[in-house]
């Protein structure tokens, strides 16, 4: 690729950025990014924010941080990397920076590496080498801009200083031809006076050394990995100088967590730890081991000597060590982290960063692109509501509705189907009996989900009768439907489980955990446990259904919340109709 060798000084928009560019013209934002931080520990806590969101102005996806506190850029000789000691001070800074990131680019994936951080201790025997990178290092994604905080004395220094910028993250990591470079410039005026007050605080003591260990542990779920996942894993990194063991709940641990059908599954969490703990600390031998119990390796391994743990895990912690004790195993040193706010968080969710939160937010959104069916005319577009017994599906469907979709209830059209005089009764009756019949011969349906729910063959004889009975009656209102090119919203229980999906665009999904949905068909229709749990189990599990979904949707809440999301969820159909229709016009 061409590099444009003549400078561009770039405003970006805010007045905390001015970036001294060094990059291809047609280039305007990097993948990948990785952030060069020189500045001393003592300032760096204040200047993350503005550096961070400077920094999100130039590149869109992933950002490393590597940390190299006092590194001179504006003299070439000295810009060589070295090995750090972990001291308290970089703990903290991690934990800040996470935060921080979490605050003002949380659309980045920002990983802070660690190759250049090493316990004095552990460089014993290896000869004094003391550079962390005798050949670069591959990280998973390759760093397309190099970006630095480094303080420019004068303004004619910047050739320079972006030179051997360039010169020394090409010396640590492996990155691609071309390579750009970006000197940041934050704002630090008011910073500069309280980081003067920070120094003061700090003394002349020197930083506190932080106390390393050859094995270290954690255990967690690490779904979706976030900012405090990453501070929790970078920390045990930092502290760990041989090998790292993670216990990966899986299974029995999940059962009881919110919104658990989103859960990623576990080989994709392993494929995403590891390929975040390959590019933080290449050296550490990782154990990913997963947990069906909460103690896992941490109470048999004689090796293990730290687990790292936070506020709110401490007793597991405690209980962890008890257990060791137990086993004649020594206890382990409890090191404990900040858990990390999350400043963006809504009424139902935790304060503190989550995963469940995270879950919670990719309700109403595209999980699944739908997939185009050349068979189904675009018009009118047809969403099929699904959901089990007792989930809410109806009370969503009815909500979108009057957000202007036109309703088709198939449970409704169902029954119309077997009425006297319509298609199925005759067949229905000859199948189940006279004694399905009420006084006046309508068929009273309690006595037929008695002898259906719970009854597979049954329920198979009741719905080979009338689903195509259905099917037909629901094709004549999306028929309907087409004149006034509306979205309709076919509200269809057992969609998936009668293969419906031919007919529709995309399927939306209801879930409410299953106790819940028990209590809801126990409430509502006054039948008893066991009926409501029979047909709960006449009908696909949430999982099954959730990996049908193009979109999730979850009435756990209180009435606004469900509001709310379906009216994202309604509001990213339309720009996705929107889409759609653009995509296809003519003119396009
Ligand atoms: C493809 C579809 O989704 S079509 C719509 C579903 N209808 C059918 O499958 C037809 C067969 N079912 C029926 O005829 C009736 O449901 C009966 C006779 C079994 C029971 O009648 P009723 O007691 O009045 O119950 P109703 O029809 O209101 O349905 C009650 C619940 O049973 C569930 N249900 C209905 N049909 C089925 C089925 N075939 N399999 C499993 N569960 C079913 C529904 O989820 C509904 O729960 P919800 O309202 O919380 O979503």
């Amino acid at each position: 690729m061409a590099v444009q060798l003549s400078f561009q000084y770039l405003h970006y928009g805010s007045p905390t950025a001015v970036c001294v560019c060094h990059r291809p013209a047609s280039m305007s934002m990097f993948s990948t990014g990785i952030l060069v931080l020189t500045s001393p520990l003592h300032t760096l806590p204040l200047r993350i924010a503005p550096v961070l969101s400077s920094a999100a102005q130039v590149v869109e996806r992933t950002l490393y941080v590597h940390l190299h506190p006092g590194l001179n850029l504006g003299s070439a000789g000295q810009a060589r990397p070295v090995y750090i000691p972990p001291v308290a001070d970089v703990s903290s800074l991690i934990a800040r920076l996470y935060s921080n990131a979490a605050d003002v680019c949380g659309h980045l994936d920002v990983r802070v590496l660690l190759t250049n951080f090493r316990a004095q201790q552990s460089l014993v025997g290896t000869g004094g080498a003391n550079n962390p990178f005798p050949s670069p290092q591959t990280l998973s994604h390759s760093p397309e801009v190099v970006l630095t905080d480094f303080h420019l004395q004068d303004p004619d220094q910047s050739l320079l200083v972006a030179q051997c910028l360039q010169r020394y993250a090409g010396h640590c990591y492996t990155c691609t031809p071309g390579l750009a470079s970006v000197l940041l410039h934050p704002h630090l005026d008011t910073l500069e006076e309280k980081e003067e007050v920070e120094l003061e605080r700090h003394g002349p003591a020197g930083p506190e050394p932080l106390q390393t260990y050859s094995d270290v542990v954690v255990g967690g779920t690490f779904d979706r990995l976030h900012g405090a996942h990453k501070t929790l894993l970078n920390i045990s990194c930092l502290l760990a100088n041989k090998r790292f063991v993670i216990g990966l709940c899986d299974s029995e641990l999940l059962k009881k967590k919110v919104l658990k059908e989103l859960i990623e599954p576990y080989a994709l969490r392993v494929e995403r730890l590891q390929e975040f703990l390959q590019d933080v600390k290449p050296s550490l031998q990782y154990e990913i081991v997963p947990l069906s119990e909460p103690f896992g390796p941490s109470i048999t391994d004689s090796n293990l000597q730290c687990i790292v743990v936070s506020e709110e895990t401490r007793r597991g912690g405690e209980a962890v060590n008890k257990k060791r004790l137990e086993n004649g195993l020594s206890e382990l040193v409890l090191h404990e982290i900040q858990v990390i706010k999350d400043a963006h968080h809504s009424e139902i969710e935790e304060e503190k960063i989550s995963s469940s939160s995270l879950r919670s937010r990719l309700l109403g959104t595209l999980l699944t692109p739908p997939k185009d069916n050349p068979l189904l005319p675009p018009v009118p577009y047809v969403i099929g509501l699904s959901g089990g017994s007792g989930s809410g599906k109806s009370s969503i469907a009815r909500r979108l509705e009057a957000l202007g979709a036109v309703r088709i209830d198939s449970d409704q059209l169902g029954h119309e189907t077997y009425c006297p005089g319509a298609a199925a009764y005759q067949r229905v009756v000859e199948e189940f009996g006279e004694d399905i019949l009420n006084d006046d011969k309508t068929i009273n349906r309690r006595s037929l989900g008695r002898k259906v729910f719970g009854n597979k063959e049954r329920l198979k004889s009741l719905t080979d009768i009338v689903w195509p009975e259905i099917a037909l009656l629901v094709k004549h209102k999306i028929q309907q439907a087409r004149e006034g090119k509306q979205v309709c919203i076919l509200d269809a229980a057992v969609l998936l489980e009668a293969g419906w999906t031919e007919m529709v665009h995309e399927v939306w999904v209801t879930i409410i955990p299953e106790e819940e949905a028990a209590l809801r068909i126990m409430a509502r229709d006054g039948v008893s446990e066991e009926d409501a749990r029979r047909r709960l189990e006449s009908q696909w599990s949430n999982a099954q259904q959730v990996g049908h979904a193009n979109v999730v949707l979850c009435t756990l809440w209180e009435p606004d919340v469900t509001q709310r999301q379906v009216q994202k969820a309604w509001k990213l159909l339309q720009e996705r109709i929107q889409q759609r229709w653009e995509n296809n016009s003519p003119l396009s």
